[in-house]
């Protein structure tokens, strides 16, 4: 403390006043030197963060315009070739239909939009090409549709622009809207992905098909979990369905009420698809018929759910071909959207229903199925359903849709399974030997794999 004092006080008398003052002047200019010092530094950070900002935006900007996949006069003319329709002149089938398909690189997706391509109508496909399964299998499947004519947009349903400028270039006559988060037990990993997909996409579809015009009439994917806890078999369509077992189907049974108000409020023609359980080539492997497939084949166990006091579940499992074609039939029939410029003009046609095979077929026994198509006894693990949103059952009633749409399903879950069997080895390359499949060195979607 002495040091301190003596240091800034000098000890001759007489000196103190000049030297006091001189020392305080030192002090103010370094003060004020440190002062104007800081000040520039502030101002150079200043200017180096607003410089490194602009960069970022301009990088951000650039990067998102050089990174659209979609816009440009070459992107449009793609589009229109895609959309238009081939049919014949004079079919009797009509001048045929422009179809945007959400979904497309997507199982049903697929061959849905094959189907409407071979019989001569306009098909355009957008989908996300997420990773919730193997992004690899949804490229393939955009492949053959390129092989047939059909583009499909790399692009999310939750963009309202692309829609829009989607609208602008085609004038769709059909929306088939099979874009979603699948998978029931998957939502309660990652339940916000269901209400992306699901329920924002849906609703920003539905906006940018209640703006077009003409509107188009819209066709979409419901599911047959939305009877969720129903135990009334078969399962009507005006049976209940407001107790969901899953996050999933809720999802579903929501987007069934917000098309309503579309229709409502807007004349959007509506028709909700109920699928049961759909599989065959070209699936999705999350589901029990692909996966199952897959560890049989590489000597993998297999977990089997069983119900409470031990009952099997089981599935109605409807092939896809029948699926595909209750969707066309759907599209066939959809009647007009009646708004224009997003006023509702007239009362439009609101449909719903179930797409199933009506035989349901419990899991074990499915199992037996594949492993006498694969040749290989399967390793299983038979738990008790742990509470992820499964239901016991499915069992579709389909009269309506026969009525109204001529669905008729032909394919018995044998058949359906040999086929896919026969794709799934071909794909994912097996050749067969004497008692057994063995994998070769073909890589899935080389030009061994199987068309359809
Ligand atoms: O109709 C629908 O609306 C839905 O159908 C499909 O759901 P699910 O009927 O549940 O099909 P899927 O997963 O193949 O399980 C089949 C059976 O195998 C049992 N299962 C399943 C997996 C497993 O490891 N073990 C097992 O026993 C399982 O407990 C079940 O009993 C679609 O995925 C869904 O997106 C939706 O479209």
């Amino acid at each position: 403390m002495r040091v301190l004092e003596d240091d800034m006080f000098p000890s001759t008398p007489g000196k103190v006043k000049i030297e006091r003052a001189t020392a305080m002047n030192r002090q103010l200019h370094r003060c004020f030197a440190s002062t104007s010092t800081m000040f520039l530094w502030a101002l150079f950070l200043v200017a180096m963060t607003a410089s490194y900002l602009s960069f970022q935006s301009f990088v951000d900007t650039s990067s998102k315009y050089f990174a659209a996949s979609w816009g440009g006069l070459h992107w449009e003319r793609q589009i229109r070739a895609s959309a238009a329709p081939r049919r014949p002149p004079g079919s009797a089938a009509g001048a045929g239909m422009s179809v945007l398909v959400t979904g497309a690189a997507g199982f049903v997706g697929t061959h849905c939009s094959l189907a409407l391509r071979k019989r001569g109508d306009g098909v355009v496909g957008i989908d996300n090409f997420n990773s919730y399964y193997d992004p690899s299998l949804k490229k393939a499947r955009r492949s053959l549709l390129a092989s047939h004519g059909v583009f499909v947009i790399e692009g999310d349903i939750n963009d309202g622009r692309l829609l829009a400028k989607l609208f602008d270039v085609v004038p769709f006559t059909h929306v088939l809207h099979l874009a979603a988060q699948a998978g029931v037990r998957y939502a309660m990993e990652n339940p916000a992905s269901y209400v992306h997909s699901n329920i924002a996409g849906l609703v920003t579809l539905l906006e940018a098909c209640k703006d077009a015009d003409p509107q188009p009439a819209i066709v979409w994917a419901s599911s047959s979990s939305v009877y969720g806890l129903n135990d009334k078999v078969p399962f009507t369509e005006s049976d209940r369905t407001d107790q969901p077992a899953s996050l999933y189907a809720a999802t579903k049974k929501a987007g069934e009420e917000i098309t309503h108000t579309y229709n409502h409020i807007y004349g959007l023609s509506i028709t909700g698809l109920r699928f049961f359980t759909v599989y065959g080539p070209w699936g999705r492997p999350d589901m029990a018929y692909f996966s199952f497939t897959r560890n049989i084949l590489q000597g993998k166990p297999i977990t089997v759910y069983r119900g409470k006091n031990r009952v099997d579940l089981a599935r109605d499992f409807t092939y896809i071909d029948d699926i595909v074609k209750g969707c066309l039939g759907s599209l066939d029939t959809a009647g007009k959207s009646t708004g224009t410029g997003g006023k509702k003009r007239g009362p439009a046609p609101y449909r719903i229903f179930n797409l199933g095979n009506t035989s349901p077929v419990t899991v074990p026994n499915l199992v037996s199925i594949l492993e006498k198509h694969l040749r290989v006894k399967a390793k299983k693990n038979v738990v008790e359903m742990p509470g992820n949103g499964d239901v016991p059952f499915t069992h579709a009633n389909i009269s309506l849709a026969r009525q109204q749409l001529g669905y008729k399903p032909t394919t018995n879950l044998d058949v359906g399974l040999k086929k896919f069997v026969k794709w799934y080895l071909s794909y994912y390359g097996y050749t067969r030997g004497s008692k057994n499949f063995s994998p070769t060195t073909a890589t899935p979607g080389d030009p061994r794999t199987s068309e359809l």
